[in-house]
């Protein structure tokens, strides 16, 4: 049996918070979806205290956002983008259409259709995330998304330079500096001045992934991602100031950010716990990180490996952090996360910020049934086929004809007793 040496809030506090969000969110789509831009713009106003002439950016106004980012931090956002577009394309390359015979005459095949236009949004809220332009822009330019439009927070009283930029090196067709539901509202919606999209994608505060989930259906989403969590798996292969340091790393994204750990070893366990108490004292983002430490971190000690496996996947972790002596048992074991950091020589940072893997990933055990935002989540996989001969037209009509009517479905048994008796030959019905 697990044993916890410390627990994080129970999950009936976080559905309460979850009924005001939801409410919220619903009136704030229906206002925008009644009075368009004008409930924007007050929205904006009243979350955001910002009303410019236009949300969307101008050519002049984003070549100045490009000229206030410094060369290094430019050069620093094509090296990331590169990355993030490399590896979507070797994904994009794996993915293939097919068509094959089935049965003599009879030919299947699916085509992989790029969705034709998308809507990213960049949070910015706490943290202006510029690498979140990368993982939603770059790959859906990778997946051939035909309008890739943007919004993002502004970020102390205006649009924030990098991210800016990051939206427009990544191949944003339109920027708007808008944040919140009424951003994600807006896009999915459409406006007088904001043409609709087709599917919504990115990360974003409560407030965004359910906005999103209220939204889908009407629109596709790319999956719920949430507030970030993350979970080390650990033994003493490693020490407690490299779990602190990677738990606190995580917890900084806000106050409702689960950060967990999970070790065979208690005395790892309880040095961790010392050194995050230590690490508090000095991290610059201390406030936000040590409530959520405080609120939702968790230790727990397990028997064995199995046991973490299983214990992790009860979890199913947006990031789970795998620094244990054979970290390749846990990449062949457990079945529910949304990205695994492999060995300590890396960490969630990497892929959030730079290595090339999406940073946009499932949270609140959506692992269960979603990998991560991915160029296959741009692609819808739609069928097509032919009957190419009399003969199987013929005989897959006659097994057509029988089985419409064992659920009583007449009509469609007349659409295929039609094929038989023009196309089958002899044994005609
Ligand atoms: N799951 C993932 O893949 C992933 C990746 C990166 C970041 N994240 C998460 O993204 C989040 C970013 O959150 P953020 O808040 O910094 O930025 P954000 O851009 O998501 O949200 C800011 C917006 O929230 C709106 N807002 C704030 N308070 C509100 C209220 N009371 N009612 C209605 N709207 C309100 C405002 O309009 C504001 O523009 C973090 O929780 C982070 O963990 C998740
Ligand atoms: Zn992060």
């Amino acid at each position: 049996m697990p044993s916890y040496l410390k627990r994080g809030q129970d999950a009936s506090t976080v559905a309460a918070v979850d009924a005001r969000t939801r409410l919220t969110v619903e009136n704030i789509l229906a206002d925008v979806e009644a009075r368009g831009d004008a409930a924007v713009r007050e929205l904006s106003e009243k979350f955001d205290n910002w009303s410019p002439e236009s949300f969307r950016l101008s050519e002049q106004d984003i070549e100045k956002a490009l000229s206030a980012v410094a060369p290094r931090d430019l050069e620093d956002i094509r090296f990331a983008q590169a990355q993030v577009r490399n590896f979507a394309q070797h994904q994009r390359d794996s993915i293939r259409d097919i068509e094959v015979e089935t049965l003599p005459g009879v030919v299947l095949g699916h085509r992989n259709i790029p969705v034709n236009a998308v809507g990213c949004y960049v949070p910015g809220g706490k943290y202006p995330m510029v690498a979140s332009a990368h993982m939603s822009v770059v790959t859906a330019r990778v997946a051939g998304v035909k309008r890739v439009i943007a919004c993002a927070p502004p970020f102390h009283g205006g649009p924030h330079p990098a991210i800016v930029a990051a939206m427009h090196l990544g191949g944003a067709d339109e920027i708007y500096v808008l944040g919140g539901v009424q951003a994600v509202a807006a896009m999915a919606l459409g406006t007088g001045t904001i043409a609709p999209v087709d599917m919504l994608v990115g990360p974003g505060n409560a407030f965004v992934a359910e906005a999103k989930r209220q939204l889908f259906g009407r629109v596709g989403i790319d999956l719920f991602a949430g507030p970030t969590e993350t979970l080390i798996i650990a033994d003493e292969s490693v020490d407690g100031e490299i779990c602190a340091t990677d738990l606190l790393g995580q917890a900084e994204h806000g106050p409702t950010s689960p950060a967990v750990l999970l070790t065979t070893s208690e005395k790892l366990a309880r040095a961790t716990m010392a050194e995050v108490e230590r690490q508090l004292l000095r991290l610059p983002t201390a406030e936000l990180a040590g409530k959520a430490w405080a609120d939702y971190g968790e230790v727990i000690v397990c028997e064995s490996d199995e046991e973490m496996v299983r214990e992790a996947d009860r979890i199913a972790s947006e990031h789970v952090q795998v620094m244990t002596s054979y970290p390749d048992y846990f990449l062949n074991n457990m079945t529910n996360y949304g990205a695994l950091f492999l060995g300590p020589r890396t960490n969630v940072a990497f892929g959030d910020k730079v290595i090339g893997t999406n940073h946009t990933l499932p949270t609140k055990k959506a692992a269960r049934y979603t990998g991560g935002l991915w160029v296959g989540k741009f692609l819808k996989t739609c069928t097509y086929q032919r009957v190419l001969t009399d003969e199987a037209s013929g005989l897959v009509g006659e097994y057509c004809s029988r089985l419409c009517m064992l659920e009583g479905f007449a009509g469609h048994a007349e659409q295929a007793n039609i094929r038989v008796r023009r196309y089958g030959g002899r044994n005609a019905a």
